[in-house]
């Protein structure tokens, strides 16, 4: 059905399990750091385990539609929904009141099976060094992070070089609207 990967993959991007794995253990997520309801957040409200069961779960949410799509031989504008409409389900999830997460575990599922899992990691290590090391700003970082993950999938998974660049335009447009308010001056942290 047309369209079909886009509603399916909405309806599995829009399930909130970090704010489900947060009250699981008697965490009102919203009301953790800075009440993203994201892996992060589960974990500093509900332990460890919340935040690792969150984690993989987003990041599955984000990468099964995609690996279901491509196991059936989707390609051209639906393989692109169904990457980029699990990030947009967890952004505007209709069972938080349309205020989701900011959709980076399911960002990174869905370039795992889109790019490959060496896009998947190539966004995590330049978000590490951005972040982590050379002490940008979350935003910087993300920004600085999404060039290293079109081209490591374009690399990888050449034969899907245009779904490549359409969906890494609507997810890098997406983490930036998500992380706007991360952005500020100057890039680098002050310590
Ligand atoms: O972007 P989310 O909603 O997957 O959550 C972000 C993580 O918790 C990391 O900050």
């Amino acid at each position: 059905m047309r369209g079909g990967w886009a509603l399916a993959g909405y309806a599995l991007g829009a399930l909130p399990f970090a704010a489900w794995a947060a009250r699981l253990r008697g965490a009102d997520i919203r009301a953790v750091g800075d009440g993203n309801p994201g892996a992060a957040n589960a974990w500093k409200g509900g332990g460890r385990l919340a935040g690792a069961a969150a984690a993989v779960a987003d990041w599955a949410k984000g990468a099964a539609p995609v690996a279901l799509a491509l196991r059936r031989g989707t390609r051209g504008p639906e393989l692109v929904a169904a990457a980029v409409a699990p990030v947009l389900g967890h952004r505007t999830s209709p069972l938080l009141g349309g205020r989701g997460g900011k959709g980076l575990a399911a960002t990174f599922g869905a370039w795992t099976a889109l790019g490959g899992p060496w896009s998947a990691l190539a966004f995590g290590a330049a978000l590490a060094l951005g972040h982590g090391v050379l002490h940008l700003r979350e935003g910087w970082a993300v920004a600085a992070g999404a060039p290293a993950l079109l081209v490591a999938a374009l690399l990888n998974r050449p034969q899907r070089r245009a779904e490549s660049f359409a969906a890494w335009l609507l997810t890098t447009a997406s983490l930036a609207w998500a992380y706007r308010a991360r952005f500020g001056w100057p890039p680098v942290r002050e310590r």
